[in-house]
């Protein structure tokens, strides 16, 4: 079997190896990917600072080409890349193709952006000088990605990173190597120069741990769960770094009296359950009014009852395997903790058997949950969720602000006034009128409140902020 190596220093080096699992076939090897060590990231760090004066002042077609070709042949090969990413993940096809896409996409839309930097030409208060404040890029910057999107988030960060003029280091989850492999492996063949993006595959408590006591980096993306972001965040104030943080969500979904059933429903099993509820975006919290309550749990539960849950690449499939033993138990843990906490399991919550070996979940549905129970306030990351009844809007808002997290939000509404009223009194990053909580484009800001996020948001132009530094010049005429 092909050993795919770390890339360093523009080399293919590594000789210490792990195996990549399919979640929904423990007995398919989707690869063997290297595990890097502390001192392959010091390297991958040295590498990357040494490439960064040439890099921060390539010029913008340079950029603009490399980021084009990788958007393209990522594009051409969605169907084989988004299989990998359905293996090693367990997302299901449709879906891993496309995040595959929506991972182009983002190329794309960065390749453009380089041929849009700007900056502004200001009068000084003072006579007879000029002022022109610019954006210059940060430095060498850390990539920390986790298991659940393994090629969009890779892609929504070292795309901003590269377009702005900076150098990289990137350390993918353990769980999921493929992806990112392939991607770096699209951008070096792409032309990037030697030691502008270096891959460290490995674990996080070794290589990811590197790159969090390194001075050398002048900012650290990070997304995954809350204590990680927190490591990154306290590693981070001594060397006066920057860093960005997207953490975990616990994000309601409001289901008033007056919101059309089919919408509702629809988008409650999509936030709940799609993609496993491994989703940051992910809708645990379904908040629901008492004149619809009964109504609207009979039709999820009848809805949820049509589900397939199977392996990722199977057409019928409509949910896949949870991505690992160690989270399949987390899942079931919460399961059992939601029971004790009195909320009644009205469907699914089932480990169930398959005719591969995989980690397969029923969808757990509990209903009489109430917002201060475990189930309510801690993220699960699996396919359950709760519905908590409420008596009116103003109680739907009060339970869907009343969470430590504030990443996205939705309701189901057919009255504008509610649905304009909870768009700006919402304590969410994101708010969907109508739509899942999940499932978002790729050109607009992305991010949170709260403990679910720090710092500026990712995506789109306003990206920017997090990967560029601005500088004031005044000259004299
Ligand atoms: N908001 C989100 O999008 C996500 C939230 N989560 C939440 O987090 C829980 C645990 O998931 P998990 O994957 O373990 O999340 P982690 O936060 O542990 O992993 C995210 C990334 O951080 C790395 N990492 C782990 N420890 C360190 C460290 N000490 N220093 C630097 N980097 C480190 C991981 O490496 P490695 O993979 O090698 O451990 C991975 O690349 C989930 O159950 C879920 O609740 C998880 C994934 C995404
Ligand atoms: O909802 C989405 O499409 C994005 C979710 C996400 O980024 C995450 O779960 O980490």
């Amino acid at each position: 079997m092909t050993m795919y190596q770390n890339l360093i220093a523009g080399e293919w080096v590594g000789t210490e190896v792990s195996k990549n699992i399919n979640p929904s076939d423990t007995n398919d090897v989707v690869g063997i990917y290297a595990q890097g060590s502390a001192e392959d990231a010091g390297q991958a760090i040295a590498a990357a600072k040494a490439a960064f004066p040439a890099w921060s002042r390539s010029g913008i077609l340079e950029r603009h080409s490399i980021l084009r070709k990788t958007s393209d042949e990522i594009l051409a090969r969605k169907d084989e890349l988004g299989t990998l990413l359905a293996r090693e993940e367990g997302k299901i096809l449709p879906e891993a193709i496309g995040e595959t896409i929506r991972a182009a996409q983002i190329f794309d839309f960065f390749a453009g952006e380089t041929l849009r930097l700007a900056g502004e030409v200001l009068p000084s208060v003072r006579p007879n000088i000029g002022i022109e404040i610019t954006r210059e890029p940060l430095g060498v910057i850390g990539i920390i990605t986790p298991w659940n999107f393994p090629i969009a988030i890779p892609a929504w960060k070292i795309a901003p990173a590269l377009c702005y003029g900076n150098t990289i280091v990137f350390k993918p989850a353990d769980l999921v190597p493929g992806c990112a492999w392939a991607i770096v492996d699209i951008l070096h063949r792409a032309g990037l120069p030697k030691g502008v993006l270096n891959l460290v595959m490995g674990r996080g408590s070794v290589v990811g741990q590197a790159i969090l006591d390194s001075q050398d980096l002048a900012g650290i993306t990070f997304t995954g769960s809350t204590g990680t972001g927190q490591r990154v965040a306290a590693s981070s104030l001594p060397f006066n770094r920057k860093f960005q943080l997207e953490m975990g969500g616990k994000n309601p979904f409001v289901v008033l009296d007056d919101a059309d059933l089919g919408v509702a429903v629809e988008a409650a099993v999509n936030s709940g359950f799609f993609s496993t509820g491994q989703r940051c975006t992910a809708s645990s919290r379904i908040i629901v009014t008492q004149g619809i309550h009964d109504k609207f749990v009979a039709a999820l539960t009848e809805r949820l009852s049509k589900v397939n849950v199977g392996n990722a690449l199977h057409k019928e499939t409509h949910i896949g395997p949870v991505v690992d033993e160690k989270q399949l138990k987390q899942d079931t843990d919460y399961i059992e903790i939601g029971k004790k906490e009195g909320a009644k399991l009205a469907f699914g919550g089932e480990v169930l058997k398959r005719d591969t070996p995989g980690f397969f979940l029923q969808p757990a549905l509990f209903t009489e949950a109430t917002n201060d129970m475990r189930i309510s306030r801690e993220e699960i990351f699996g396919p359950v969720a709760s519905v908590i009844r409420v008596k009116d809007y103003d109680e739907a808002l009060a339970v869907a602000n009343d969470t430590p997290f504030g990443l996205s939000a939705g309701i189901a509404t057919t009255s504008l006034k509610h649905a304009t009223h909870f768009k700006r009194t919402s304590e969410a990053g994101m708010v969907m009128v109508n739509l899942p909580t999940a499932g978002v484009d790729f050109h607009v800001p992305f991010g949170g409140r709260k403990a679910s996020s720090f710092g500026s948001r990712e995506q789109g132009k306003y990206a920017s902020e997090f990967f560029t530094v601005v500088k004031t010049a005044y000259t004299l005429a």
